[in-house]
């Protein structure tokens, strides 16, 4: 069958993750990047993205690897209208609303709009609800780290005058422990992780962009989150590594017996690991599209096979 022709909006981290993972995919070729900057370090085809829409008959699949902390809220819907699109959109607390606005975009489209697909949101969503699923009484939590996340280094970018910015999640260690030992009931996320800003900044700007940052709804105030300001050069030189990982650690009682579930994630860069999430349900998107399917769609409405390049017999054979 005819391969998946799919594009890419924003040339960051992601963008690239998309652009280097989809020359490995048997089932996709890369028609362009959409992009604000005229000229960018790539082989491939780069349009403007203010003209994307003229180019929707050519193009599959839109992966969506904008910001989620003002890009997404602000694009992607529009997107939705002209394209089955792919996107990673991460603030938890907004995601409800993110869908609504999604459906109605890509119902007006014909278009399915998969959002956000990633780890957390994502794998870690999976797990989160097959996890509360298999126990009466769950006792469930989620760990991020050590490591860097994207939608908070994102969020710190955004800040006027921040000239450079990363976030790193630090879960608790004693958190961690208590909750693989079943007595994560008064752990939540926001007590068992610290969040590690490291900016670049005037010093004139430092004050102001500190409060800023640590009272951010939902990325950082209900976190103990410490800021700390370094020269263009220390940046530079050592903050460009972006691992990450985290669990779902799920447990509980079944009729007098315990059981504990736990999914573990080791990143080495955690864009490349979001971009190969991303291009699965990309691949699921475009299926259920081709299949009828308009509208937002999310992790947990895609049956597992539709990720995958085999066939649903050969993954019969083979996986179950
Ligand atoms: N669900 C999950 O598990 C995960 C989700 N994510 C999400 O992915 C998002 C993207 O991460 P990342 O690739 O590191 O972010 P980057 O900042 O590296 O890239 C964002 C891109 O958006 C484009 N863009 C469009 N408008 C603007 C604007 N006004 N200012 C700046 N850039 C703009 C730019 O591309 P251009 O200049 O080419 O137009 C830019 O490169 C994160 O915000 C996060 O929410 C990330 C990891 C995991
Ligand atoms: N969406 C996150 C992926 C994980 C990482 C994370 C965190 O460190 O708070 N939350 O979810 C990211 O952008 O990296």
């Amino acid at each position: 069958t005819q391969k998946i022709s799919a594009a890419i909006v924003g040339y960051g981290n992601l963008g690239k993750s998309v652009e280097k993972l989809i020359a490995k995919q048997p089932d996709m070729e890369l028609y362009g990047i959409f992009s604000r900057r005229d000229s960018l370090e790539t082989d491939a085809a780069v349009y403007p993205v203010a003209e994307a829409a003229e180019h929707k008959d050519k193009v599959d699949l839109l992966f969506l690897c904008l910001g989620s902390a003002t890009d997404i809220p602000e694009q992607a819907a529009s997107f939705a209208e002209n394209f089955t699109t792919v996107d990673t959109y991460d603030n938890h607390h907004l995601i409800p609303a993110h869908r609504e606005k999604m459906d109605a975009a890509a119902k007006a489209g014909g278009t399915v709009a998969m959002i956000s697909t990633g780890w957390d949101p994502g794998m870690f969503s999976i797990n989160r609800t097959i996890g509360e699923a298999l126990f009466p009484n769950a006792q469930q939590n989620t760990f991020w780290g050590p490591g860097l996340s994207q939608g908070h280094s994102d969020a710190v970018r955004r800040v006027e005058g921040v000239k450079a910015g990363v976030q790193y999640t630090l879960p608790k260690e004693e958190a961690l422990q208590a909750a693989k030992e079943g007595r994560g009931d008064e752990i939540t996320g926001a007590n068992a992780h610290r969040r590690r800003v490291v900016a670049v900044a005037d010093e004139a700007d430092q004050e102001r962009i500190r409060q800023e940052i640590v009272s951010m709804p939902d990325y950082f105030e209900p976190y103990e989150t410490t800021v700390e300001f370094v020269s263009q050069e220390v940046f530079d030189r050592e903050h460009q590594g972006m691992p990450h990982g985290g669990h779902v650690i799920t447990s509980g009682d079944l009729g007098g017996t315990h059981s504990s579930v736990e999914f573990t994630l080791e990143l080495e860069r955690n864009p490349d690991f979001t971009a190969a999430s991303q291009l699965a349900y990309g691949r699921a998107a475009v299926r259920m599209a081709r299949e009828g399917r308009t509208g937002a769609v999310t992790v947990l409405e895609v049956a597992p096979y539709l990720l995958s390049t085999a066939s649903l017999d050969e993954l019969v054979a083979r996986d179950i």
